[in-house]
């Protein structure tokens, strides 16, 4: 893939507020129709890196680029959408008023309604923006993201204050877009909805990237996986050196639970020396959560 057709290209990249440092030579490549979640703890650098991408920052050290451009002239050609934590919105004009202003600027006043049905807003047109509620508030800083149906849309913390049907009308649009070859690219602290909607995770820690690629690949990284099973007859001591065992748990009603890092050792040992019945197995594996806090404790980053 040539560098042209990455929508967005991110190269060593280090920035600091003061003496903040909030990112640490950041490296990453973006292409077209991808939907990337960014995840971190609170402080790891999601925010600062958004902002770096829409040239609203500019790194100290390294380089942004969007489309083979400066993120500013991407911006200014209409290539690229964003909804940011802090962005004012007007208050004393209706939603249709500041929803078609910016759709004017993209010359697409005459899609104002369809805009503002992508957006949920089809009965709220009439409303002044002093009025909406605060998820609705949010929804409106997405008509305005989606306005000018921008190739690229950056979306910090989307759907935080959205219902959940809002929710689930949200990551339809978002998916439909991904499906044009448009490129999302989300911040947020719901693992559900980075592990449901985006093809791609990119972990950030202290500002740099610890882990990046599809949740699968990414959870593996954690092969640690509980075993839940009823056997009246099993013994602790010998639960405990059946191979692959990190930690058995039993409790009172002959329920029992082993961590495994070996799940195909422990299985077969389980069934192979048992000459009473395991029943009722239940297989867990690590949650994305549960992978990014071992990443933490890996890495030692805040
Ligand atoms: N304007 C600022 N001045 C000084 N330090 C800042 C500023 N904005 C952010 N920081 C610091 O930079 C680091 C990265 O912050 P950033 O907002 O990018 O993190 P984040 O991953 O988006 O966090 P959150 O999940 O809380 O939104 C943090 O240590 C933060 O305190």
């Amino acid at each position: 893939m040539t560098p042209e057709t990455r929508h967005v290209s991110i190269r060593d990249v280090t920035f600091s507020y003061g003496a903040v440092r909030a990112l640490a030579g950041v490296t990453l490549g973006i292409s077209a129709g991808e939907v990337v979640a960014l995840l971190g703890p609170n402080g790891a650098g999601k925010s600062t890196l958004t902002h770096v991408m829409l040239g609203l920052l500019t790194p100290g050290i390294g380089r942004a680029d969007l489309f083979g451009m400066r993120p500013q002239d991407a911006v200014a050609r209409g290539l690229v959408g964003a909804m940011l934590q802090d962005t004012g919105l007007m208050r004393h004009v209706t939603v249709r008023e500041v929803v078609g202003l910016v759709a004017a600027q993209y010359g697409r006043a005459a899609l104002t309604g369809g805009i503002l049905r992508e957006a949920g807003l089809a009965d709220l047109g009439a409303r002044r923006v002093s009025r909406l509620s605060g998820g609705q508030r949010q929804r409106v800083k997405f008509a305005l993201a989606i306005a000018g149906d921008p190739r690229l849309l950056f979306l910090d913390e989307p759907t935080a204050a959205l219902d959940v049907a809002a929710r689930h009308a949200f990551w339809e649009d978002i998916l439909e877009r991904a499906g044009r070859g448009r490129t999302i690219v989300f911040a947020t602290h719901y693992m559900e909805e980075a592990e449901a909607y985006a093809n791609r995770i990119v972990v950030l820690q202290g500002g740099q990237i610890v882990a990046d690629g599809p949740a699968r690949q990414i959870m593996s990284r954690v092969s640690d996986v509980t075993l839940r099973f009823t056997d009246p007859e099993a013994r602790e001591e010998e639960l405990a050196r059946l191979p692959g065992v990190l930690r058995v748990k039993g409790d009172p009603g002959d329920r029992w639970e082993l961590v495994t890092s070996d799940q195909d050792a422990t299985l077969d040992a389980l069934y192979g020396a048992s000459r009473r019945g395991v029943r009722d197995l239940e297989i867990i594996r690590g949650s994305l959560e549960d992978v990014l806090m071992a990443l933490a404790k890996e890495t030692g980053l805040p």
